[in-house]
C-alpha cells in the first residue's frame, strides 16, 4: 500500500487509552535523543565570526533549531525565525556552517538522561524502532554512530532522505510502510511543533519531552497525547 493510502485509511479513530497499544516507536533526534544545542550553536557562532558578524547567545540559537540546518543558518544570519537573508550571503554561509559543524559534531553532544535506559527497554519489549530527524543525513549518521545509538534503529530518516521533512507527515508514513503497520500503531516521541504537526497529519500517536527545543515555545502548548519526562518514562505508557 502506498503511504498516501495509509494516511487516508488507517487513522486512529478510537479514544486513546493508556497504556497505548502500539507496534513501533519513532524517535526524534535533536532535543529528544541528543542534546545537540551546544555544538549546533558553536558552529553557528564560528560561522558568524568568519563572516565578520556578531555572535549570538546559545539560548537564541537553541530557539532556531527544529527545521533543519539550512533554516538554522538563515535564522542565525538574520537573528530571526522567519526572515530571509540575502541569497548570496546564505550561499557563502552554508558551507562555512557545514564545515564548522562537521569539525565539532559531538564535542558537547550527549544523550539526554533516560535515553539509553529507554531505548534498552523499548528493544527488550520488542518494539520496532526508527529515528526521524530534520537534520541532514551527513550529520545524523555520524552523530548516531559516535553516541552509540545507531544500532537501536531499524531505519533512520533524515531531513534530506525523502522529498519532504517534518512537519510533513511523509517520513512517518514512510516508516509505517516500512514496518507494514497502520499509523495508529506508531508512536512518535519528539520535542517540538514539527513533531506534533507531523504526527497529527499522519494519524500517529505523539508524546513530547519537556527538555528539548521547541523553537523557544512552551512544550505544554503542543497538541500531544502525553508529556513524558524521559524516554524511560514513555516506556511505562505503552504496550505491544
Ligand atoms: O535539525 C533540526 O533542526 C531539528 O532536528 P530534529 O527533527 O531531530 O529535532
Ligand atoms: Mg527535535
Amino acid at each position: 500500500m502506498n503511504p498516501d493510502n495509509l494516511q487516508r485509511t488507517n487513522r486512529c479513530t478510537t479514544e486513546i487509552q493508556f497504556p497505548l497499544q502500539i507496534k513501533a516507536v519513532v524517535i526524534d533526534l535533536d532535543g529528544t535523543l541528543l542534546d545537540t544545542a551546544m555544538d549546533l550553536a558553536s558552529a553557528a557562532n564560528k560561522m558568524l565570526a568568519e563572516l565578520g558578524k556578531s555572535e549570538l547567545p546559545v539560548a537564541t540559537i537553541q530557539s532556531f533549531i527544529g527545521k533543519g540546518i539550512q533554516r538554522l543558518v538563515k535564522r542565525s544570519l538574520t537573528n530571526s525565525l522567519d526572515e530571509e537573508p540575502d541569497p548570496e550571503l546564505f550561499n557563502k554561509a552554508l558551507p562555512i556552517y557545514q564545515r564548522n559543524y562537521h569539525e565539532n559534531l559531538y564535542t558537547h553532544t550527549r544523550p539526554f538522561p533516560g535515553v539509553i535506559e529507554g531505548l534498552n527497554t523499548l528493544k527488550k519489549d520488542g518494539f520496532k524502532l526508527a529515528c526521524i530527524t530534520n537534520k541532514a543525513e551527513a550529520f545524523t549518521l555520524p552523530l548516531l554512530r559516535a553516541t552509540n545509538l545507531l544500532h537501536y534503529f531499524e531505519i533512520v530518516l533524515s531531513g534530506d532522505t525523502l522529498p519532504k521533512k517534518k512537519p510533513d507527515p511523509l517520513p512517518l508514513l514512510h516508516a509505517c510502510h516500512h514496518f507494514q503497520i497502520k499509523p495508529c500503531e506508531l508512536l512518535l516521541i519528539g520535542d517540538s511543533l514539527n513533531d506534533t504537526m507531523a504526527a497529527r497529519a499522519a494519524g500517529c500517536h505523539i508524546f513530547c519531552v519537556p527538555y528539548g527545543y521547541n523553537e523557544g515555545r512552551d512544550v505544554h502548548e503542543l497538541n500531544c497525547d502525553a508529556i513524558v519526562s524521559s524516554l524511560l518514562e514513555a516506556t511505562k505508557l505503552i504496550k505491544k
